[in-house]
């Protein structure tokens, strides 16, 4: 055993948040990429930056827990979106989420997923923090990935502090406590990633 193996318990943030890689946690990761690329209602994401909104490359499926009316829509980054029910496989993997974050001490239960599909290394995401008042205080937001290995950084917005880490598929991550209030996070482009990557972002919304 190497006693200096990173641990899923372990906090990859040096202060103001928690960040914990639970490493692969599926397998079969190929086939669900594959399901999820072609039954799923993908739409390009409409980002405000400035004043100005840019419809992006990078396709969104908004999935959650819908009303009976399935009326169910919120507003994320400035534009109100409808709510997707849960396809099966995504709701499969929200309890395996749930499980592995169980083990490290971690009790939640999402009530929506927001994917990502990233078609190549030229598609990314800016710096954000997903701290909508919707998202309550102290947000737990698990992300796993699903085909390309993508880089991820995350930046302190005060601090000159930046975490890196690479995204392979199947791999799981948690950012929780005060992560979202002191840090931004990045899916950064590349033209080394000819291949696609999907990222299935679980969160609890707060009506
Ligand atoms: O694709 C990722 O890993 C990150 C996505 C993200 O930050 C988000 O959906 O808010
Ligand atoms: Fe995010």
């Amino acid at each position: 055993m190497d006693l200096f193996a990173p641990q899923p318990c372990d906090n990859l943030l040096p202060f103001d948040g928690i960040v914990n890689n639970l490493g692969i946690v599926l397998g079969d990761d190929e086939a669900l990429y594959e399901q999820l690329l072609s039954e799923l209602p993908w739409q390009s994401d409409r980002v405000t930056l400035f004043g100005k909104t840019h419809i992006t490359t990078r396709q969104i499926v908004w999935m959650g827990d819908s009303e009976t009316d399935g009326s169910l829509a919120y507003s994320y980054s400035g534009h109100s979106r409808a709510i997707t029910p849960w396809h099966h496989s995504v709701f499969h993997v929200k309890r395996l989420v749930e499980h592995k974050l169980a083990e490290i001490g971690v009790e939640v239960c999402f009530n929506t997923c927001l994917l990502n599909y990233y078609p190549t290394g030229a598609d990314g995401m800016g710096y954000h923090a997903d701290d909508e008042p919707e998202l309550g205080h102290q947000p737990i937001i698990a992300s796993l990935s699903l085909g390309a290995t993508r880089k991820f950084v995350l930046k302190h917005k005060k601090a000159q502090h930046k975490v890196e880490l690479y995204l392979e598929t199947g791999q799981l991550i948690v950012m929780r406590g005060d992560t979202q209030q002191y840090w931004k996070h990045t899916v950064t482009k590349t033209k080394s990633v000819q291949q696609g990557r999907i990222s299935l972002t679980f969160r609890t919304l707060y009506p």
